[in-house]
């Protein structure tokens, strides 16, 4: 199997730590993607077809060109984890198992977190030493609404404080420690709570995918000046997921007008009366939220933690992703 050409480092851009000195190199689009020509891979013509379908608008072109370098990079990170725990358990004397790889993806609320995470979970199941990869979303660790009204933050949904983040760092470092079995609970976007008898079971996947917004934020500093454990503490791979707030801003809207045809329209769906919108409300009730809820969160939160990832990926308007930032090991 080949290995990555060589690639030319650049300056970084403001707020990804750059400078001169970066803690990243920056791969354009046909860089990355000549790797893929470069790469023996587990996939052929008809694979690529199905995965198109885990995105409405996903096209081939992307799946090739991006996610399938990608999936190989993780794939040798993975097996580099791998001798690297080979190597502690010559030191100590030991045989233990490994844990489980995990990767955080990161990024706002409609940026296609949820799209490259399912990607990424097809085609790393199709690489080698890595058969099974269980996905989760923070989601499942919001408050229950009943909580978030009793706080006064049903309408904080999604910012850092509407999350039990003691319970998801014990939920990831559980994982990474090795346990046999783990539960997460469950969100539901239908009724838009957490469903209580509903749990998911992760059994030590050779890969587990963490995905949300704040995945990435630094641990707390508590009253006492001191700071515990941050999430990604326990990840061995971070993924942001970036572009432009305008066009993030026009696929949440799109999204939004979509739902209307689609989860809206069900009868149960706490935004049922969403579905019988006219095209014009539709729109200015999605920005409404967007520019009330989703945009402060990204500016506030979500965007100063895209430094801290190993790996960013900028789309353009149309989703198509034209750089990448790898961090330097
Ligand atoms: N790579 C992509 N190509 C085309 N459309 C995409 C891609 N990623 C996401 N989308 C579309 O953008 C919208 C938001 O994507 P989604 O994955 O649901 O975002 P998030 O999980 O970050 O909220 C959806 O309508 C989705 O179909
Ligand atoms: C559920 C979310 C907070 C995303 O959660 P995540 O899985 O990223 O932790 C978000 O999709 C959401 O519903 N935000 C509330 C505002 C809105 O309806 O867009």
């Amino acid at each position: 199997m080949s290995e990555f050409p060589s690639v030319q480092t650049r300056r970084a851009p403001n707020g990804t730590n750059g400078g001169s000195l970066s803690p990243f190199v920056e791969l354009d689009r046909e860089t990355w993607a000549r790797l893929s020509d470069q790469i023996e891979q587990p996939l052929d013509d008809d694979d690529v077809h199905r995965l198109s379908g885990l995105g409405e608008d996903l096209s081939l072109e992307e799946i090739r060109e991006v996610y399938l370098p990608l999936s190989r990079l993780l794939n040798l990170y993975v097996a580099a984890a791998g001798h690297l725990h080979r190597a502690t358990n010559t030191f100590l004397g030991e045989s233990t198992r490994r844990t489980p790889y995990v990767i955080g993806v990161a990024g706002s609320v409609a940026v296609g977190k949820s799209t490259t995470s399912r990607v990424l979970r097809e085609l790393l199941r199709r690489w080698p030493g890595t058969p099974n990869v269980e996905l989760i979303t923070t989601d499942g660790f919001l408050y229950p609404n009943a909580v978030l009204e009793e706080r006064g933050i049903m309408h904080r949904k999604g910012f850092p404080e509407s999350y039990d983040r003691r319970r998801l760092l014990k939920f990831v470092a559980d994982v990474k420690s090795g346990a046999e079995e783990v539960t997460a609970p469950w969100y539901s976007h239908l009724s838009y709570n957490i469903v209580p008898d509903k749990q998911i079971l992760v059994r030590r996947p050779d890969v587990l995918i963490v995905e949300g917004l704040n995945v990435l934020a630094p641990a707390r500093i508590r009253d006492d000046g001191t700071s515990g454990l941050g999430l990604s503490d326990f990840f061995d791979f971070s993924i942001y997921v970036d572009a432009r707030t305008q066009d993030i801003e026009n696929w949440y809207i799109q999204r939004f007008m979509k739902l209307r045809q689609g989860a809206f329209a069900d009868p149960a769906s706490y935004f049922h009366r969403y579905s019988t919108l006219s095209d014009q409300e539709a729109f200015e009730t999605a920005s409404g939220i967007w520019k009330r809820i989703n945009e402060p969160n990204l500016k506030e939160n979500v965007l100063p933690t895209r430094g801290r990832a190993t790996l960013v990926l900028t789309k353009n308007s149309r989703h198509a992703v034209h750089r990448m930032l790898l961090r330097k090991i």
